[in-house]
């Protein structure tokens, strides 16, 4: 069987979130089972694309609406990855030092029509077409409806949603960009009076998949405008949990990590990754550190962090460090704590892989005090390096994380996204902290839950089955 998956992103090549880690992982899985997989993505300008050599093996031009636009597909020479990735460089349009700006209609359509286009010219033509969130959300639409893809009509398309709120919105005058179709079928594209790519894509996808189970059942009732429409389908939606790479995310071999370790090495291991931390951002190493590592937008609750710092830093003996950018009024607050409480406060804003990866090494405590998870992947990567997550019982994160006081329990949960809960939730953090032999004890049994891809794998392979 012969899967292609279509992203905007993919990890190593370019990573804004969660989505490149599982782009970036499920093929190789896939591959490894004997399920042939083979990623799809834009061409950027980025570091990736600045230290690689590629060969063009395609050239043609893709038409949006009067528009024509140059694009080619590349491989890379001398791969590393686990599994085949073409390229899609639209040089006018897509390459760009940035993944996603507020202006990605005609960006995004282009990179469809054009793999589309492409994949007309193959002689063998794949078993299932895989797309991930809105930015290939009109790919199942094209593939049942656009005239020029009538040969594509017999192949089935999946989409998997790994967050909802996002959607692709574009008004209808643009309609004319997408190739021509029976135009008796436009209601297929639109939901709430615009064209919606996300919506399009759960209508015409013949298997819609999320990212854990409970997110699932979550989106019939939250999802952006799209709940009904997700309860209408629910016949052919399903959850599946995310896995994590562990080849990418193991403390044993990270070579991101100031010390290595496994689980009998941790206390130690995960000691000099604290103490590089606290040496880096003036943290005391001695007072439990807690971390915060993503995008700074409502959706992850980090709008309250400021008066949740204020609290925890006032009432308790502990060091805070967060990662992240996101909205710039919310980046200023969180720096303008760090006079008040230096020396156990501190802040990164941006992007730093390896930093996260020290993180999860070398921090306490993860905090994700999330009000929408899809699925959440940085829950994962903690507990693997023996950090312990404090989480919102919801979406993906419902589905990982126990309750330190429920049966067989080891994190922390708080019900809903609030300044009060979140606290209360740090405060018995801290309690634990303060026995050191009950949270050593808790750090190596966390390091020994399985998230890897091959359950995970396998239920994408038992959906692609199901449809061939
Ligand atoms: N400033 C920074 N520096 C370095 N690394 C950073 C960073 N900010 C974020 N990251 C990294 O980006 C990834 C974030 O993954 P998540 O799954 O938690 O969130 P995201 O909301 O992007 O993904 C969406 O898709 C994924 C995949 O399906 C779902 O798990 C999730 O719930 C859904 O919202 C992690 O690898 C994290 O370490």
């Amino acid at each position: 069987m012969k899967i292609i998956h279509i992203s905007a992103e993919c990890y190593p090549v370019a990573k804004v979130g969660g989505l490149a880690d599982v782009v970036g992982a499920l093929p190789k899985y896939l591959n490894n089972s004997g399920v042939y997989s083979q990623v799809f993505m834009p061409f950027y300008d980025n570091k990736f694309t600045k230290t690689n050599h590629f060969d063009t093996i395609y050239s043609s031009e893709v038409f949006l609406g009067e528009t024509t636009y140059k694009f080619n597909i590349l491989v890379l020479q001398d791969s590393t990855l686990d599994f085949d990735v073409f390229f899609v460089d639209i040089p006018d349009l897509l390459f760009k030092d940035y993944v996603y700006s507020y202006e990605d209609t005609e960006r995004f359509l282009a990179f469809q029509i054009a793999t589309l286009d492409w994949l007309l010219t193959w002689h063998d033509y794949p078993d299932v077409i895989h797309c991930h969130d809105h930015h290939t959300g009109l790919i199942p639409f094209m593939l049942q409806e656009s005239f020029k893809y009538e040969d594509f009509r017999h192949i089935p398309s999946i989409l998997t949603i790994h967050n909802a709120q996002y959607q692709g919105w574009f008004p209808h005058d643009k309609v004319h960009l997408i190739p021509a179709f029976n135009f008796d079928n436009v209601g297929l594209l639109d939901w709430g009076g615009t064209i919606n790519p996300l919506a399009a894509a759960i209508k015409c996808a013949w298997r819609v998949s999320t990212v854990s189970p409970t997110y699932m059942e979550e989106l019939k009732k939250n999802a952006n405008g799209l709940e009904s429409l997700l309860s209408a389908e629910g016949a052919k939606c399903s959850g599946i949990l995310n896995g994590i790479d562990t080849d990418v995310w193991n403390p044993e071999t990270d070579e991101f990590l100031i010390e290595n370790y496994t689980i009998n090495t941790v206390n130690k291991g995960a000691k000099a990754n604290k103490k590089h931390l606290c040496d880096a951002f003036n943290l005391d190493e001695n007072k439990p550190l807690f971390a915060f590592i993503g995008r700074l937008v409502h959706q992850k609750g980090t709008d309250l962090f400021p008066e949740i710092f204020k609290n925890a830093l006032k009432n308790n003996d502990l060091n805070i460090l967060l990662l992240g950018s996101g909205d710039p009024y919310l980046e200023d607050s969180l720096n303008a704590l760090k006079t008040e409480f230096e020396g156990n406060y501190n802040t990164y804003i941006g992007y730093d892989e390896k930093l996260s990866h020290i993180i999860y090494a070398g921090a306490d405590f993860l905090l994700m005090p999330s009000r929408v998870e899809p699925c959440g992947l940085n829950q994962m990567y903690s507990l693997r390096y023996g950090t312990i997550p404090i989480v919102t019982k919801i979406g993906g994160l419902k589905d990982t994380v126990i309750d330190i006081e429920e049966t067989n329990g080891f994190g922390f949960c708080h019900d809903t996204t609030n300044v009060a809960e979140i606290n209360e939730t740090i405060n018995r953090a801290v309690k634990l902290y303060s026995t050191p032999s009950k949270y050593k004890k808790l750090r190596t049994q966390i390091m020994t839950i399985d998230h890897s891809w091959h359950a995970s794998a396998q239920q994408y392979i038992n959906l692609y089955n199901s449809i061939n």
